[in-house]
């Protein structure tokens, strides 16, 4: 199995550096290709993967094929390809769905929404496929997937709210730890603040094996923390009140940017 890569800006590195540190493929067998080809030579020289000279090698060569560029411009870059029809050509743009994609490959596709986290081998990704994908081009999709993480089916219906909660979430929860070594510091102006980034560092990683290896509920673990008519539970007051609204704020903005992007998507097909 051969996979290509188009498209090497934050989550097509990723994707590159996560296949080879898993051992899933050997170098050889990944092949990437982006405009400025200088990102592609970085790569080539930490990994030894191959570099083509188009995207049109990536289709010849790759049985796999991963289109990494921003949602806009999916669909004009598979427009200009000529990709023979048994090809497994996947999509990881938010925005673009499997009938977007049917409209420009005949044969089989998928969507994967990737996290940045599956560079360290941790992290969920989201995926759909079409009818047309294979059980091979499947159970290949899918160790490659799980190689670097949680592979999670989902429906289309559901995959944009997950997608905050996968792929936009470790973005979301870096900007709620800043916002809270902010405000210790300035509860605290004597603490320094990377002192106290690396004490939340620290404490998510710590929180996180925790939830994972004990399997603890997330409302085990607040009662293991917060001690009865203690300090903990006031925080956990504070929380109640402001979060959710915040939290229910986040999903209708996401969900609106999402639209709007569906609707770009849609108005480049109509053209
Ligand atoms: N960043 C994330 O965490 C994340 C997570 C899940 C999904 N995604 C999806 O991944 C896609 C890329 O996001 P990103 O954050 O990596 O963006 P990015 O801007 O960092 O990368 C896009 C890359 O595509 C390249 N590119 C554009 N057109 C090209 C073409 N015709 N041929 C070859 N290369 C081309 C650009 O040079 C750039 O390197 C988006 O569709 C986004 O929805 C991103
Ligand atoms: N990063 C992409 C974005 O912010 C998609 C989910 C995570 O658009």
């Amino acid at each position: 199995m051969r996979i290509g890569i188009i498209g090497l800006g934050s989550i097509g590195q990723m994707l590159v550096k996560a296949f080879c540190k898993s051992n899933i493929l050997s170098p050889e067998n990944v092949i990437v290709y982006n405009r400025t080809q200088e990102k592609a030579d970085i790569l080539h020289a930490a990994y030894g993967i191959g570099v083509a000279s188009s995207a049109q090698e990536i289709c010849e060569q790759a049985d796999h094929i991963f289109l990494c560029t921003k949602p806009l411009d999916i669909l004009p870059l598979l427009g200009e390809l000529t990709v023979s029809a048994e090809k497994h050509v996947i999509s990881v743009a938010a925005g673009v769905s499997i009938s977007d994609l049917e409209k420009s490959h005949t044969g089989p596709v998928s969507k994967v929404i990737p996290t940045v986290t599956s560079q360290e081998l941790h992290g969920v990704s989201l995926f759909t496929c079409s009818t047309q994908v294979s059980a091979e081009q499947r159970s290949e999709f899918v160790n490659l997937l799980s190689a670097i993480g949680t592979a999670q089916e989902v429906t289309e219906d559901v995959i944009e709210t997950a997608t905050i909660i996968s792929s936009s979430a470790p973005g979301l929860i870096a900007g709620i730890l800043e916002s809270f070594a902010e405000a210790a510091v300035r509860k605290s102006p004597q603490l320094d603040i990377d002192t106290a980034r690396s004490i939340l560092v620290e404490t998510m990683l710590g929180t996180a094996l925790l939830l994972k290896n004990e399997q603890l509920g997330f409302d085990q673990l607040i009662t293991q923390v917060a001690t009865k008519g203690g300090i903990t539970e006031e925080g956990l007051r504070v929380l109640d009140k402001t979060l959710p609204g915040g939290f229910d704020e986040l999903f209708a903005m996401t969900e609106s940017k999402h639209a709007m992007l569906k609707e770009l998507v849609q108005k480049q097909i109509a053209k």
